[in-house]
């Protein structure tokens, strides 16, 4: 685990309908983020890891998306995070915010007894602290932003967050809407132990979008 600290970790993700979803595009996505300094990777499902894993031998953080009211909540049950085990996931991400419709915080001890470590993605400082007390290895702030009272979506990335929960010693990881390497250098220097980039490296569609906007055509 110690490999992913003060490094980037790329999130090679794509979601059914989009151009790149298939195992190998991904596991190409991943060889690119290694080849260009990633220190770990975050990649959703069983399948995906099996083909990133085929690639490289890469800290993989699992996770297993799963439809449930207005977004996907991420790895619910303890079924899904041994699937992800097997697949060669070095670690877990579970959504601990009061939307998942699993155990919530009993996973972290469950998933422990897989012998993989822990992220817990949050939404909020109180639900950082839980995680943390509850004893997940590293807090997320993936889901700041994304549950149904945090509605819309802002446009940055949450550094308050990552502050607030460092401040407090907590080992968290700056995720969700990192797009510049300014605002990376903002969460580590925010306290962040580690820094997840999604879409700002491997979604040329919202790259592209937000080129194509500065155009004048
Ligand atoms: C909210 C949610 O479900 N986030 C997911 C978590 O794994 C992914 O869809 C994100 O791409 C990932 O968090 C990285 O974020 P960004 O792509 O903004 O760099």
């Amino acid at each position: 685990m110690n490999e992913l600290r003060g490094g980037l970790i790329v999130s090679c993700q794509a979601p059914a309908g989009h151009p790149l979803r298939d195992p190998e595009v991904i596991a190409r996505l991943a060889e690119c983020a290694v080849l260009g300094g990633a220190a770990g990777l975050r990649v959703n499902s069983a399948e995906d890891i099996a083909a990133v894993r085929r690639r490289t031998d890469l800290p993989v953080i699992g996770l297993h998306k799963v439809r449930h009211g207005h977004r996907d909540v991420i790895t619910p049950t303890l079924d899904l995070a041994a699937g992800l085990a097997e697949a060669g996931a070095d670690m877990i991400a579970v959504d601990l915010t009061p939307e998942t419709p699993g155990p919530g915080l009993k996973l972290i001890e469950h998933i422990h007894g897989l012998g993989v470590p822990v992220m817990g993605d949050v939404s909020t400082l109180e639900e950082g602290l839980s995680a943390w007390e509850a004893g997940a290895d590293v807090v997320g702030t993936t889901l700041s932003g994304y549950t149904a009272r945090q509605l819309p979506t802002p446009h940055d990335p949450d550094l308050h967050l990552v502050g607030a929960l460092a401040s407090r010693g907590v080992r968290v990881i700056a995720e969700g809407r990192y797009r510049n390497h300014h605002q990376v250098r903002q969460a580590f220097a925010a306290g962040a132990w580690a820094v997840v980039v999604g879409g700002a490296i491997t979604d040329p569609i919202s790259i592209t979008r937000r080129l194509a906007a500065a155009a004048p055509r």
